[in-house]
């Protein structure tokens, strides 16, 4: 099947400051695809590659087939993207900016669906309100409205959910996976990695503007070396003999055991019931997609 994104070789360099070196990526169509790295590591730069606002030193870039450079209508009709930066004309209202932006695109009569996105995105009272008169968050909801208008079948969002609060974070992702379900490929940049764990099946990282991990999110997480564990305090706190095999440490009255399943759970209370040890606090650890990123960020060298 034809990627919905393709990068190929892109490199590009500011002055001295090179955002991206040899980069090689392929986005398959129907995919939610998280682009993770740190400030500075060339998310944006990339983004806007493949958005055909930046040109590359050097590489290809297609979008759903479409060179952004040679092909760079069709390639645009294929995309949306939500950018990072909150940019606005402050004299129209929400409705008039979404079929300013049809008008873009040369779409007419678009006001069905302009409608039903402000109603997704939960902008229905603020359809008729000016630009200026809207929150941060209501902002960026026009924003991604405006990166649907022309139901592109490929969706960017660099950092959506930055200064957003918890309900329309819960909304929009609703709406962005339902997107997802029907069809679209959904590329996301975030800081926030539990979300980029929720809802990615797939994730790449980029440090110093090359990719230092590309795998599934189960993979990744899967492949660390740190396993699973449990930390318990316990009274008195001593451990029995039959458990000093499993232990990683013991500091600050907390003792950590590594287990390898979940069965070893039941083990490690059954042992600790028969020395008559008492459980004050308990959890369970388990690796998740922010211990990689640490991991990746610390260990892979350029
Ligand atoms: N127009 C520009 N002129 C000069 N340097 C730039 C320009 N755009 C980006 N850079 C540099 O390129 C590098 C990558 O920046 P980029 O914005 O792509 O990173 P990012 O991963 O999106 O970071 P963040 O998470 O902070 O948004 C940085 O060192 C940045 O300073």
């Amino acid at each position: 099947m034809q990627p919905a994104i393709e990068v190929k070789h892109v490199s590009k360099c500011f002055g001295d400051v090179c955002a991206l070196s040899g980069i090689d990526l392929e986005i398959r169509a129907g995919e939610f695809f998280a682009l993770l790295g740190p400030n500075g590591a060339g998310k944006t730069t990339l983004i806007s590659i493949i958005a055909g606002l930046t040109l590359a030193d050097s590489g290809t870039v297609s979008v759903m087939g479409h060179n952004v450079i040679t092909q760079y209508r069709q390639a645009r009709q294929s995309l949306g993207v939500v950018p990072q930066e909150l940019v606005f004309d402050p004299f129209f209202t929400v409705r008039e900016i979404l079929l300013i932006q049809s008008g873009y695109y040369g779409i007419k009569h678009n006001g069905d669906w302009v409608d039903e996105i402000i109603e997704r995105l939960d902008l229905t009272s603020k359809a008729n309100a000016n630009m200026r008169a809207l929150s941060g968050g209501m902002k960026r909801r026009v924003l991604v409205a405006q990166a649907l208008v022309h139901k592109p079948p490929v969706i960017i969002l660099d950092e959506p959910t930055a200064g957003v609060d918890v309900e329309l974070r819960q909304s929009l992702w609703d709406f962005i996976r339902q997107l997802n379900q029907n069809g679209h490929t959904i590329v996301l940049t975030t800081h926030y990695l539990d979300e980029a764990e929720t809802l990615c099946n797939r994730v790449a990282m980029l440090k110093d503007g090359k990719i230092v991990a590309l795998d599934s999110t189960q993979n990744m997480i899967g492949k660390l070396p740190a396993g699973k564990s449990v930390r318990l305090r316990l009274l008195p706190d001593t451990l029995p003999a039959a458990l000093h095999t499993l232990q990683l440490s013991h500091t600050g009255g907390m003792v950590e055991l590594r287990i390898d399943t979940y069965a070893q759970v039941e083990l490690i209370l059954s042992a600790l019931r028969s020395a008559h040890i008492e459980i004050l606090e308990m959890h369970l650890q388990q690796p998740d997609l922010e211990d990689v990123f640490v991991n990746m960020m610390r260990n892979s060298g350029n």
